[in-house]
């Protein structure tokens, strides 16, 4: 890499890699959010109001009760912005984008737990899509902690293996992925007309052609037509927002600015390794030095990451690892040990990039940097945020840590950083010193926010 060290501190460079300015600490998330009415919206008499409190927006009191009982004390930004215009009636669609573990799925959750008819409780009436199982799982967990003093509430998981061949969707809140959420419409083992609210999660991912486009749209096509649809991300590049725009036609907007994309209690490094083949060794260095607590670590392959456990497993490292070709029960059991704490680091691929909420994860290793396109040719900015975003939860602090190790590497890097216009703190894979004091004092913070009460986070 030494060619590339000249590079790297280039003062004039806009934005990029460079030298530490300073190592956060705490996190004030004081973003802001862009809200666009939709014209119905500004027609209406009924005047944009954020609140500030969960009492004001009028929720049913078993709603309210569930928020209070997860300890959430008042709304994060998105939530405070967001909620009161999709609980609004004549209810209307919803485009909100928030940075990573900002409550965007408390929102949502809210929202369908009071646009449910909990009288009909076998009458399948809000349908929820996400790209993974894993997170169509968490999403079924949040609704049923905020909806845990509802006595009828019923929630079913439509993802592979979830539903019998010959069994009903019979729960009035539906969660799943949209190739097994399609398949049980087709075969009417889903009973779609009633449905009232349509939400899908990481909605770029979702409706991007070049990924699961096709079958959400299939899947929408079969929906009733006057059914509220709320798509949520983190990011929406602007390519995506075309298609989300026309899949929720007049949607109310909530945008975050280019310089608001990343969360700033996550410390974003990376190490300049000095070929490939060292990435590994500098790899069990920093799990060698350091006390880390949880942490994920993605790879592009499974193949690679499966490799990476072994060895690491041979040089005494206790490592767990989760991707694609593992059976649905064993992901299941897999992000569950990981959750509790009973294994602290975890391999993985981009299954996991998105939204899985651990909120004692305290660093995140890009072992391969994010690439997409033909060939892997572009550097993935999305990815790249969406997989630091798995620390620095609801207001916690958190380090990510990038490897590069060629030039290809480098130049996604920097093309990365210069997106979303920050600077990252190099590390030097040759001065451990340096690297521990600044990784640990971020890590320690994170480790002391472990008990941390949620509710004083972002506002
Ligand atoms: N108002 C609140 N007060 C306190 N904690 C909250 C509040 N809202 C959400 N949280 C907590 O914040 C954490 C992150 O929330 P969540 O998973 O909804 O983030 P997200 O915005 O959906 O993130 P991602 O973009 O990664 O999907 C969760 O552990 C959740 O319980």
């Amino acid at each position: 890499m030494a060619d590339f060290a000249s590079r790297i501190t280039q003062p004039d460079q806009p934005h990029g890699l460079g030298q530490p300015t300073e190592v956060p600490r705490l996190q004030e998330n004081n973003y802001d959010v862009e809200v666009q009415l939709s014209d119905l919206k500004q027609d209406t008499d009924n005047p944009l109001g954020s609140v500030h409190t969960f009492e004001e927006l009028g929720l049913p009191t078993e709603v309210l009760k569930g928020l209070t009982a997860m300890r959430f004390q008042k709304p994060s930004k998105v939530q405070e912005k967001a909620l009161p215009l999709m609980l609004a009636n004549p209810p209307q669609n919803m485009i909100a984008q928030s940075q990573s573990g900002t409550g965007k799925t408390a929102a949502f959750v809210t929202t369908v737990l009071s646009r449910v008819d909990h009288t009909k409780p076998n009458q399948p009436q809000a349908l929820l899509l996400a790209p993974s199982r894993e997170l169509a799982r968490q999403i079924e967990m949040v609704i049923g902690h905020i909806g845990q003093f509802l006595p009828t509430l019923g929630i079913s998981a439509a993802i592979p293996g979830s539903i019998p061949r010959d069994g009903r969707v019979d729960k009035n809140i539906v969660v799943g992925t949209p190739g097994t959420v399609m398949d049980l419409i087709k075969r009417r083992q889903f009973d779609v007309s009633q449905l009232r609210v349509l939400v899908i999660d990481e909605a770029d991912n979702m409706l991007d052609q070049q990924g699961l486009g096709d079958q959400c749209a299939r899947v929408k096509a079969m929906l009733p037509k006057d059914i509220q649809i709320l798509l949520f991300s983190a990011t929406f590049p602007d390519k995506v927002m075309k298609y989300a725009t026309a899949f929720a036609p007049n949607a109310n907007q909530i945008k975050l600015r280019v310089q608001e994309l990343t969360v700033k209690g996550i410390s974003q490094m990376y190490m300049d390794c000095p070929s490939e083949s060292d990435k590994y060794d500098i790899l069990c260095k920093l799990y060698g030095l350091m006390n880390i607590g949880s942490s994920i670590i993605f790879v592009k392959t499974r193949e690679s990451a499966n490799q990476i456990q072994q060895r690491m497993m041979k040089d005494g490292h206790k490592v767990s690892v989760l991707h694609g070709a593992y059976e649905g029960s064993e992901r299941d059991a897999l992000l569950e040990e990981f959750r509790t704490g009973k294994s602290k680091v975890l391999i993985t691929t981009n299954v996991l990039a998105r939204g899985i909420d651990v909120s004692t994860v305290s660093m995140v290793i890009n072992y391969d940097i994010p690439m997409k396109g033909m060939g892997e040719a572009m550097h993935d900015t999305e990815t790249y945020l969406h997989r630091i975003g798995r620390t620095g939860r609801f207001g916690r602090v958190g380090v990510s840590i990038t490897f590069i190790s060629d030039k290809k590497s480098f130049d996604a890097l920097n093309a990365i950083a210069r997106d979303l216009e920050i600077d990252l703190v190099a590390l030097k894979p040759d001065d451990w010193d340096e690297t521990e004091m600044l990784v640990q004092t971020v890590i320690k913070s994170s480790r002391a926010q472990a008990g941390y009460v949620p509710g004083g986070g972002p506002a």
